[in-house]
């Protein structure tokens, strides 16, 4: 049919509508009964009363004015019909009027909830539902697009519960709350009634302005479908002002109509059903006034039971995921895979498993959804169950947030997690590389032991492992990166490498013994995996899904809508749907803890494995994205100070790589060995510092010699200071800028320390071009700050000169000024606590966490 034709169609049809409410109030109003009648009136009343009893009993039908707050909350039915007010066809006849509404439609009434009639009936109906439904079975949509959500204020503690999202307020609150709720509509399935066990209400209590037809098209669609999917509606203000041909509706399908009149209302025929017993009525043959606004402390009382029922339906403690308290640590066999407990689908744990069928798992859910919970328990349930020579783990987090700290040794609890091998906490893009790449060689490592031992199988290789009788298993590995997106995102090399190691990682881990958990909020729109979605996903048949985490299950496949916190979709098909309500084999719901509500039990669980750890082992490596780093806690330098290093180097951070190795610039007699640090920022001086307190401590004492001058102000306190600590161990001379000139002879063995030499007079440093092109060969090395790039260019000659200053450390200079200066693209933005070291002659650019003082940290 032509749109025009439609909309034609839906215009006569409201006026229909309309034209038989109008008579539905003509009617009432002019019908007085015969009194011959009464009598009969109040035998039909009676039995009225007696029949509504019986299809709306307790909460569904009584007064709620006169309703204790202790009358008990669910039964074992789903509600079906319910009160809307009292019924007066006399003066003194009077029933209550009862509706059918939950498994049969919808009701709409025709003014919206800006009338305080209609907000008290839909705050009566809101209590009376959710009162005398089972517990759990009704999950509330509501919409309030004119009030700013005030109409449902009072079931507030129900939204704080996760019972019921905060209402939609406006017209894109309004399209999430139709998306789900087409999400939750599913095709009649033949054999089944096609309902679930949970029904969805969807409350409109009023539209937002100008809400468009398209999205009123979209409400009559789901008043159409909705009933066999066990979807409600209870629309206040429908049809909506025909303003235009747009917004002109009919009314909804499958629908109860309440016309408001003065003082009271009329309420149309049930769909498929009549009031009367002639065609002609369309109504109900009475008057009604509807029920006023519950009184405030009753819905107060039902919906804090019913937050406090979820609450403590939904527990289950951590420790129902570990193994039996009697059991042993570590008693389980990696070679066939790991298995651990991640929930309870009713009463029965579900276990879900590593290994050749379920290698890998993806886990989606939005930020407060329990991601890190959910992965918290797994990695204590895994680390119960298997001990360090069966699992290792490799833990990234690239949220601001301590997923992982807890597995890592702090100030206040020494202990760590044994299996760990590396954390990172608030990881950098870098790290995460690195880790990648770490785990690929270790593939690498694996594919040579299969082929020397002759074997395919992880299982296999371990059996000839313990037949030659060599010692420990070969552990699997796990590797779980949260929020994988940051990883992977934006299309630069960086995001292409470790796009292409995550592939191979999938795609092979497997066989290897190595699986990986990616975790996300967003598991769409990463740029960087367009291409090789379905390649990477297709590795990942176990599916998790969280609130919110929808995503991470195939499009048509809807068991997410709804989910409260602390439940998640168990899917290890790949996400997939399979046929509809059945039972799906490959999906569950499952109940999981907040392993954080009872600490001592996690406490005391990371004692007992930290104390069952062997003695001789190490502490995971660990990568804190924020921490500082220091020149006195680094290995290389402590190895320089017991004479045990090999040739001087300025030692100037860490590399963010798996171990933190130390970024260094070693200082030989090959041309350009100088050391260049540039940026305005302070820290320029300390690095410049640590460069110099390391290269002295390379030297046996008393063999070189230091001159150290400052020509800034931020460099004035630190050459004291190293004079003072160089002065224990080596030569110092300290001069002004006067000095500096004189002492830039390359036929002076020994270091220059500079700090701020942009500062220097233009023209009064002319031996320096000479101290870098002559001063390595002769052992003169010149280690500089400089708080720009342009003073540099020119002294050094720019680009002709390039050749003699080999060492370059970039701080806060753009990514582009980099570039030119190094002659060659590279990818650098500048960011706190970082900063880029390039080796010319090595023509090795690293990314690191440059050494500070300690006092600098605030
Ligand atoms: N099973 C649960 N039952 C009750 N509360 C829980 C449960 N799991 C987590 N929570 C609580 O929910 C909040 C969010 O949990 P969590 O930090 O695990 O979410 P997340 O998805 O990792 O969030 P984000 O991505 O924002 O860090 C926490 O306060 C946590 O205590």
């Amino acid at each position: 049919m032509e749109p025009t034709g439609r909309i034609g169609q839906a215009a006569a049809l409201h006026r229909q509508a309309e034209a038989t409410v109008a008579a539905a109030a003509a009617a009432l109003e002019t019908q007085a009964l015969p009194a011959a009648d009464s009598l009969e009136q109040f035998r039909l009343a009676e039995e009225m009363r007696a029949a509504a009893g019986e299809l709306a009993p307790g909460w569904l039908g009584a007064p709620l004015d006169a309703l204790a707050a202790n009358t008990p909350l669910g039964g074992s039915l789903p509600p079906q019909f319910v009160r809307l007010g009292v019924a007066q066809p006399l003066d003194d006849v009077r029933f209550p009027a009862i509706v059918p509404l939950l498994g049969t439609g919808h009701l709409t009434v025709d003014a919206d909830a800006r009338d305080p009639r209609v907000a008290g009936l839909l705050r009566c109906l809101m209590l009376r539902l959710l009162a005398a439904a089972p517990a759990g079975s009704l999950l509330v949509r509501a919409v309030d697009g004119t009030g700013g959500g005030s109409v449902f204020a009072p079931f507030g503690v129900l939204a704080d519960a996760g019972l019921m999202s905060p209402p939609a307020i406006d017209r894109a609150g309004l399209r999430d709350v139709l998306t789900e709720a087409e999400k939750w509509l599913r095709p009649v399935h033949k054999n089944r009634g096609g309902r679930r066990d949970r029904v969805m209400v969807l409350i409109l209590a009023s539209l937002p302005e100008l809400t468009e037809g398209a999205d009123l098209v979209r409400i009559a669609a789901l008043a159409q479908q909705g009933p066999e999917s066990g979807l409600h509606l209870i629309v206040a203000g429908w049809p909506p002002p025909p303003l235009t041909a747009e917004t002109t509706q009919p009314p909804l399908p499958r629908t109860t109509q309440v016309s408001l009149r003065n003082p009271y209302a009329v309420i149309g025929n049930p769909p498929g059903a009549m009031f009367g017993s002639i065609p002609e009525a369309v109504w109900l043959n009475a008057p009604v006034f509807l029920d006023e606004d519950p009184p405030p402390h009753l819905v107060d009382a039902v919906c804090r039971e019913l937050a406090d029922h979820s609450a403590a339906a939904s527990e289950v403690s951590l420790t129902q995921l570990l193994p039996d308290a009697a059991e042993e640590l570590w008693s389980g066999d990696a070679a066939d895979g790991l298995g651990t407990t991640v929930g309870h689908d009713g009463e029965t744990p579900v276990v879900l498993r590593f290994n050749d069928l379920t290698p890998h798992w993806m886990v989606g859910g939005r930020s407060g959804a329990g991601k890190t919970a959910f992965l918290i328990n797994v990695l204590y349930g895994l680390c119960a169950r298997y001990g360090p020579d069966e699992l290792n783990l490799y833990l990234l987090d690239f949220k601001e947030g301590i997923s992982f700290a807890e597995f890592v040794p702090t100030a206040r609890d020494r202990t760590w997690l044994p299996h760990a091998r590396a954390v990172g906490v608030e990881s950098d893009r870098e790290y995460g590389l690195a880790v990648l790449r770490e785990l690929d060689a270790e593939m690498t490592r694996r594919s040579v032991a299969y082929k020397r031992a002759g074997v395919t199988r992880f299982a296999d290789l371990r059996s000839v492992a313990a037949e030659e009788g060599r010692g420990k298993p070969m552990p699997r590995v796990l590797c779980v990166i949260d929020e994988f997106q940051v990883l992977l995102a934006g299309n630069d090399p960086m995001a292409i490498e470790a796009v292409q190691l995550l592939e191979s990682l999938a795609r092979k881990g497997r066989s290897y013994g190595i699986h990986l958990i990616l975790a996300s909020q967003t598991v769409l729109g990463v740029e960087a995996l367009y291409a090789k979605r379905d390649s990477i996903f297709g590795q990942f048949p176990v599916r998790v899904a969280l609130p919110g985490g929808g995503d991470v299950l195939e499009p048509t496949n809807d068991s997410a809508a709804g989910l409260p916190l602390g439940t998640a979709v168990i899917n290890t098909a790949g996400g997939l749907g399979g046929p509809r309500g059945a039972t799906r084999g490959h999906e569950r719901i499952v109940r999981f803890p907040d392993p954080h509500a009872d600490r001592e039990v996690l406490g005391e669980l990371r004692h007992r494995l930290w104390a069952a750890r062997d003695p001789e082992s190490v502490p995971p490596r660990i990568f804190a994205g924020y921490a500082h780093q220091h020149l006195a806690d680094d290995p290389t330098y402590r190895a320089a100070l017991a004479g045990r290093a090999g040739r001087p180097s300025a030692l100037l951070g860490r590399v963010i790589d798996v171990g933190l190795s130390t970024a260094a610039f070693p200082l030989d007699a090959s041309p350009g060995r100088h050391l260049a640090i540039f940026g305005s920022q302070p820290i320029g001086a300390a690095v410049l510092a640590a460069a110099a307190l390391s290269v002295a401590a390379f030297h046996a004492p008393r063999t070189t010699r230091f001159v150290l001058s400052s020509l800034v102000a931020e460099g004035d306190d630190l050459v004291k200071e190293l004079a003072l600590e160089i002065g224990h161990r080596q030569e110092v001379t300290v001069v002004d800028a006067a000095g500096l000139a004189a002492e830039l002879d390359p036929g002076q063995p020994g270091y220059r320390v500079v700090f701020g030499m942009d500062a220097a007079a233009p023209g009064s440093l002319p031996k320096l071009r000479q101290l870098l092109r002559e001063g390595p060969s002769r052992d003169a090395h010149l280690l500089s700050w400089w708080r720009g790039l342009r003073r540099f260019s020119e002294e050094t000659g720019g680009s002709t000169g390039r050749e003699d200053v080999a060492g370059l450390v970039f701080l806060n200079i753009p990514g582009s000024d980099v570039s030119m200066l190094l002659g060659k693209p590279v990818d650098w933005q500048p960011r706190e606590n970082r900063a880029l070291l390039h080796d010319r002659h090595a023509d090795r650019t690293v990314t690191m966490v440059p050494f500070v003082q300690p006092e600098d940290e605030r």
